[in-house]
């Protein structure tokens, strides 16, 4: 998965809400939930699976979200290269608060890597976004990509006066696999 996907959090119990996608494009959306300190976030997540040239139908459902995880893979520099249309694009269409993540994708491809992993942590820093490598074959650093992106949205929606603060990028930095960890290579 290369491009965007987005997600809204609803406390597991309450129900989603209605996708403002077309029925009629091919955009799959997945519930994941996820237990924060002993509340279960459902996060609804929705991938643009290779609709990104509909940019209608992007703008459409990530106009919506409440999180967008945007993701590149370290083996293709065009999508490295396309991140920063894709914030763009965030700027104009997205929630003002959006929650966004960047991500590198299949960092176990290590011989294939084309971009390093400087050059994402220069753009999230730029951005001002939490970074993660991840790879959805060996799984590193997937669950907590969704767990501080509920973290932080579970954060936003109880906030009050006495809550010590969470903040996604020292949670994100703190707990991120490097990809040369010898536990997933
Ligand atoms: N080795 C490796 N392969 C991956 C990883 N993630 C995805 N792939 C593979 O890369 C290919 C493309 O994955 P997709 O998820 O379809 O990529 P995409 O860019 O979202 O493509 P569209 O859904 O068509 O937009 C598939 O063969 C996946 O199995 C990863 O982390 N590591």
């Amino acid at each position: 998965m290369t491009g965007t996907a987005g997600a809204t959090a609803t406390q597991d119990g309450e129900a989603p809400k209605r996708s403002p996608c077309s029925p009629s494009y091919d955009l799959t959306g997945k519930n994941k939930v996820v237990t924060v300190d002993g509340m279960r976030v459902k996060l609804q997540i929705w991938d643009t699976a290779g609709q990104e040239r509909f940019r209608s139908v992007t703008h459409a459902y990530y106009r919506d979200a409440q999180a967008l995880l945007l993701l590149y893979d370290i083996t293709n520099k065009a999508s490295f290269d396309n991140i920063r249309a894709w914030l763009t694009e965030i700027h104009e269409y997205a929630q003002r608060d959006v929650v966004i993540m960047l991500l590198g994708n299949k960092a176990d491809m290590s011989s294939e890597r084309v971009i390093r992993s400087e050059d994402g942590e220069t753009l999230a820093r730029e951005y001002g976004v939490p970074f993660l490598e991840t790879s959805a074959k060996t799984g590193m650093n997937v669950e907590l990509a969704f767990l501080a992106i509920a973290k932080e949205l579970k954060y936003r929606a109880g906030q009050s006066a006495d809550e010590p603060s969470f903040q996604i990028r020292d949670y994100v930095e703190s707990q991120k696999k490097r990809s040369s960890c010898c536990s997933f290579m």
